[in-house]
């Protein structure tokens, strides 16, 4: 006899999203969370101020929260905005006045159109690769990347070896390279082209996943991302249960048992909600389909550390700058401003991805905030040094994520076995950002999945 109707697994914005759909169709729900929180990949926090021991005094800057995990929403991320306006959370828009910064290769432009940020040489480079990609992405079907037109042959090569093939000049190479960087968080070797292609395409394309103003970074959320899972966990009470990591899932025709710190709770259907690469490392008795299990062993998760840089006011404008750099040089290589709406203090939002993370996350964490430092003082001058706050999360060493910002395919891996994603195993149900078709990897994909799943669990009990 089942505990419950439904058993969700990992209290992610996916996870809770699942169980808010079951419950509101009068089935019963409950929601096993490893962690002492909810919000998985959302996380807003308070900055402590620097020169205290953050464990010891924390001491937040006051007033200030800031997302230290997802934060930007894009305009055609409806099913994102629409959770926004259910819970009365506003947004705020990223574009900041002045210029913006890009540095390649020793020299540094300012530029308030991206459009020209490079010389006329790189400028039309960049542009015949983008059309280049734009038109491999198109024959590329989100919700099946296995079987699109030229399929095997995109996921026969890395994103690398296109970049090579296709870009004329050095600063060319170096801005898909860094694209690749900044939006997958690993190096362009490492993903198979057709998995560069499909996500670029799932968000709309390669510019709108790199664009600011009516693109991913358009706007962020006031009070933190992470309010619309606190949110759907309010609503969600009792039924969803922190500290609760789930280790087996016994499953037959009769059933589920879901196994926790607490023990075991039974159902009829269980959702898995956790990044597949975590999903693996729970046990299934029996064990599942060989092309399932071969799919999560290949999809490692990109390496990101977020920094948040607090100063009492954003210095940066008086020489009429916006914050926004672009560069080649780690570990500052992609940063915004993300002061509050108030400007009460201006705060820079350092996003270190892939070799430059990891090379961060080994250093111990006063080397870390020097380097930091030093790369935000070579754009914007020496008050860059001295900041009140200061802030680091390094994602690749969560337990319970294990690096962002989400998954990434090698060659091989969506030809092969891709079509096991989303695909239920008996009575497991699969969610995640990862198995969305539409901003896969994004939070608008996270609640696309656990909508998704809910319909899949609720046709499907008796
Ligand atoms: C630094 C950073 C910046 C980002 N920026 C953006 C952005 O600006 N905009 C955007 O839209 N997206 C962004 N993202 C991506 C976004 O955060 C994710 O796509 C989204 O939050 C994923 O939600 P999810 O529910 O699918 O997975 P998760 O949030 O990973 O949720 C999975 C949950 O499962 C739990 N769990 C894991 N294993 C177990 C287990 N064995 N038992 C029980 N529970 C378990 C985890 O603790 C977690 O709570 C960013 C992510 C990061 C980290």
């Amino acid at each position: 006899m089942a505990n419950v109707d439904v058993v969700v697994v990992g209290a992610g914005v996916s996870g809770l999203v699942t169980a808010d759909r079951v419950r509101a169709a009068g089935r019963t729900v409950v929601v096993l969370e490893a962690r002492g929180r909810v919000g998985g990949r959302t996380l807003s926090e308070p900055v402590p101020p620097v020169g205290t021991d953050s464990e010891a005094d924390p001491k937040p800057l006051a007033g200030l929260v800031v997302d230290s995990g997802a934060g930007w929403v894009a305009p055609d991320q409806t099913l994102l905005l629409a959770e926004l306006e259910r819970f009365g959370i506003a947004t705020t828009p990223q574009v900041r006045p002045g210029d913006a910064l890009m540095s390649m290769r020793g020299k540094s432009r300012r530029y308030t159109d991206a459009a020209r940020s490079f010389d006329p040489v790189t400028t039309a480079d960049i542009a015949q690769g983008m059309l280049r990609f734009s038109a491999a992405a198109e024959k590329v079907d989100v919700a099946a990347p296995w079987r699109g037109e030229h399929a095997a042959r995109y996921d026969a090569q890395t994103f690398e070896s296109w970049i090579r093939r296709t870009c004329l000049t050095g600063k060319g190479r170096d801005y898909f390279r860094l694209a690749c960087e900044a939006v997958l968080a690993t190096a362009p070797q490492n993903v198979s082209l057709l998995h560069v292609l499909f996500y670029a395409q799932s968000g709309g394309g390669l510019l709108h996943l790199l664009t600011t103003g009516g693109g991913a970074h358009d706007a962020r959320v006031v009070g933190g991302m992470q309010q619309v899972a606190e949110r759907l966990a309010e609503d969600l009470g009792q039924w969803v249960r922190l500290y609760e990591p789930v280790s087996t899932i016994m499953h037959d025709a009769d059933g589920i048992s879901v196994h926790s710190e607490s023990g075991a709770t039974t159902a009829h259907r269980v959702v898995v909600t956790v990044p597949p690469a975590l999903a693996s490392s729970i046990d299934y008795l029996p064990g599942l389909p060989q092309d399932r299990t071969l799919l999560t062993q290949r999809m490692p998760h990109g390496s990101v550390v977020k920094v948040h840089a607090v100063y009492r006011r954003p210095f940066w404008r008086d020489a009429a700058l916006s914050g926004e750099i672009a560069s080649d040089q780690g570990p500052t290589k992609v940063v915004f401003d993300t002061s509050p709406p108030d400007d009460a203090y201006g705060v820079l939002t350092v996003l270190v991805d892939g070799e430059d993370a990891v090379r961060l996350g080994s250093m111990d964490a006063d080397r870390a905030r020097d380097a930091v430092l030093r790369g935000l003082a070579s754009h914007l001058g020496p008050k860059a040094m001295d900041p009140v706050g200061y802030l680091a999360k390094d994602w690749t060493a969560e337990e319970w994520t294990r690096g962002c910002y989400g998954a990434h395919l090698p060659p091989g891996a969506w030809t092969q076995v891709g079509s096991a994603l989303r695909t239920p195993v008996g009575r497991i149900h699969w969610a995640g950002t990862e198995t969305a078709e539409r901003w896969c990897g994004y939070v608008d994909g996270a609640i696309a999945s656990g909508e998704r799943a809910a319909a899949e669990v609720l046709a499907a009990l008796p």
